[in-house]
């Protein structure tokens, strides 16, 4: 048991060590494309909204929390965003009623305002839910990053800005997207720092 332990310890880190590496070596320009949008669309009082299914849900609400509450300083202002992956009633009703691929099209349609930004978190790039509320997403105007992994599916080509990490295993993919989601937290927080002037942004 130990030595199983001792190797699917080593081998998961390997595999986590070298695709950062990777991500670090090639994703940079994508998430400073992905942070100056989230910046812009905030400072111009937008919001940000995120969905995903599964561990990707987590990552949603994860990412969202940071922003609405805290990342990393203390005291700058609360900023909008919103996972639609946490409202227990929204999710039975909407799926109970209209199908699960409706979940996040749904609310995006009661919720959302022109030039929101919506990021989309998925490890494949085929969950219908998502493919559906990336369509509805850019029919209300919101511009649409995909968070993804593998060969992007079919999210890809239909979000604005694909961000693909490039691996076809999902524990992996996700642990890079939530690594890429505090990035992404560091430089909002370095933006909406209280020490900077709305100009600066
Ligand atoms: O967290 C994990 C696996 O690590 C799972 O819960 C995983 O998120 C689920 O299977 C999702 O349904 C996968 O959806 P997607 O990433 O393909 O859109
Ligand atoms: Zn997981």
């Amino acid at each position: 048991m130990r030595e199983l332990m001792n190797d699917r310890f080593e081998a998961h880190l390997d595999r986590h060590i070298s695709l950062a590496t990777l991500v670090r070596d090639t994703l940079g320009p994508a998430v400073t494309l992905m942070a100056d949008r989230v910046i812009a669309t905030l400072a111009a009082g937008h919001k940000i909204m995120l969905c995903g299914n599964g561990g990707s849900a987590a990552d949603a609400q994860h990412i969202a929390a940071e922003l609405t509450g805290r990342y990393g300083v203390p005291n700058r202002r609360a900023l909008a965003a919103l996972a639609l992956s946490t409202d227990s009633s929204a999710l039975t009703a909407i799926s109970n009623d209209l199908g699960f691929d409706q979940v996040f099209a749904r609310q995006l349609e009661a919720l959302s305002q022109r030039d929101d930004l919506l990021i989309a978190i998925s490890t494949s790039g085929r969950s219908p839910n998502l493919i559906a509320a990336v369509e509805r997403a850019r029919h209300l105007g919101l511009y649409t990053i995909g968070l993804l992994g593998g060969d992007g599916g079919a999210l890809r080509t239909r979000v604005d800005l694909p961000i693909l990490v490039p691996s076809s295993e999902t524990p992996h993919i996700q642990e890079l997207h939530i690594t890429l989601g505090h990035i992404l937290c560091s430089l909002v927080d370095e933006a909406f720092h209280p020490d900077r002037r709305d100009s600066d942004r």
